[in-house]
């Protein structure tokens, strides 16, 4: 039986009989192939990767299984319709915390249509895509206690849109506290999760670096439009569960090109400007956690 995810936090969604991914019991993630060019590319994206001799083993963690592709009835009620058959990366935490961070300041492919271009470059400009390299594209908080939905918060995409460097440094610090999962900009947060989440051997900032040392050297894909997913679930961890831990995944890959034997910058300085805000919290001493809101405004404990 497949059924709409819960912790799905961007992209076309399941909601209102829209198309949109599915899952099942198994951990199986079932994204639809849309109709034009995007479903193709996606699979022809993970059938080269999955037979590529130049991709590190160490680097297919980072990406969800692939397990090709099946027809099942989409969730639409349009009727059958092929589907990519994908880990379901949330499937092992219960309640999960979810941030979609689309990669790169410029999100549009070289071969693209002008309009396709254009409709990209404004996103672009009025997110922080091009002043910070990535933007926001999805986010779920958590409470810490688990199941209660009042507990959890998942702006909308209007919230994430206009987001300052000082607004996306609050909530990656929001994304690893135990306190006030809302869009309170007066909140303080405590950052209890932020060794367990960004830091240490297993932390996000390690995975991010390990990524970020193959882009620096590869030279088979340019990933466009593509996303780092950052996922943990807080009440697994305060249990002392290691199955809790943070784990980074890339998703998205309906806009990857060949490289053509070029190092893909654009992915590469969006990554490293993620990586320079989340060690930037991670070395920030407690009394830091109040960040300045919009009016320069500093909120004290
Ligand atoms: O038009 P929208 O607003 O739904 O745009 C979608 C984007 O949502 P956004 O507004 O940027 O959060 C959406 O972005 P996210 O995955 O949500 O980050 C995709 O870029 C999607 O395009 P594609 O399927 O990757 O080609 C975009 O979908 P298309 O409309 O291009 O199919
Ligand atoms: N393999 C996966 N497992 C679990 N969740 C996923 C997976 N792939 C995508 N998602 C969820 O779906 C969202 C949108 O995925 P994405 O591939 O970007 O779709 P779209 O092409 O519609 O933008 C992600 O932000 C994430 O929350």
């Amino acid at each position: 039986m497949l059924k709409i995810p819960n912790h799905q936090v961007a992209g076309h969604k399941a909601i209102d009989g829209i198309l949109g991914p599915l899952i099942d019991d198994s951990g199986n993630f079932y994204k639809p192939l849309q109709n034009d060019d995007r479903g193709s590319n996606e699979v022809s994206f993970y059938e080269s990767f999955n037979s590529e001799p130049r991709v590190p083993k160490s680097i297919l963690k980072y990406f969800p299984i692939f397990h090709g592709t099946k027809i099942v009835n989409a969730s639409d009620g349009s009727g059958l319709h092929p589907h990519l058959v994908l880990e379901d990366v949330a499937s092992c935490y219960p309640n999960p915390s979810v941030m979609d961070v689309k990669i790169g300041s410029r999100t549009w492919y070289p071969q693209a249509s002008e309009e396709y271009i254009k409709k990209c470059l404004d996103k672009d400009r009025v997110t922080s895509s091009i002043t910070l390299g990535f933007r926001v594209s999805g986010l779920k908080l958590v409470g810490s206690v688990a199941n209660e939905d009042d507990l959890s918060w998942q702006p909308d995409r209007k919230f994430l849109q206009n987001l300052s460097a000082e607004d996306v440094k609050l909530l990656l610090s929001k994304f690893v506290s135990s306190n006030m999962p809302s869009e309170d900009a007066a909140a303080c947060p405590d950052r209890a999760f932020v060794e367990k989440v960004f830091g240490g051997s297993n932390g996000v900032l390690e995975q991010l670096l390990e990524l970020k040392k193959w882009f620096e050297v590869q030279t088979i894909f340019h990933f466009y439009s593509c996303s780092v997913l950052m996922l943990y679930d807080k009440e697994s961890l305060l249990n002392g569960k290691s199955s809790g831990g943070a784990v980074v995944k890339l998703v998205d890959f309906a806009h990857v090109v060949d490289a053509e034997g070029a190092i893909d910058h654009n992915f590469l300085g969006g990554l490293c400007s993620l990586i320079k805000f989340i060690s930037d919290i991670i070395a920030s001493p407690d009394d830091e956690n109040c960040i300045s809101n919009n009016n320069g405004t500093k909120y004290e404990h």
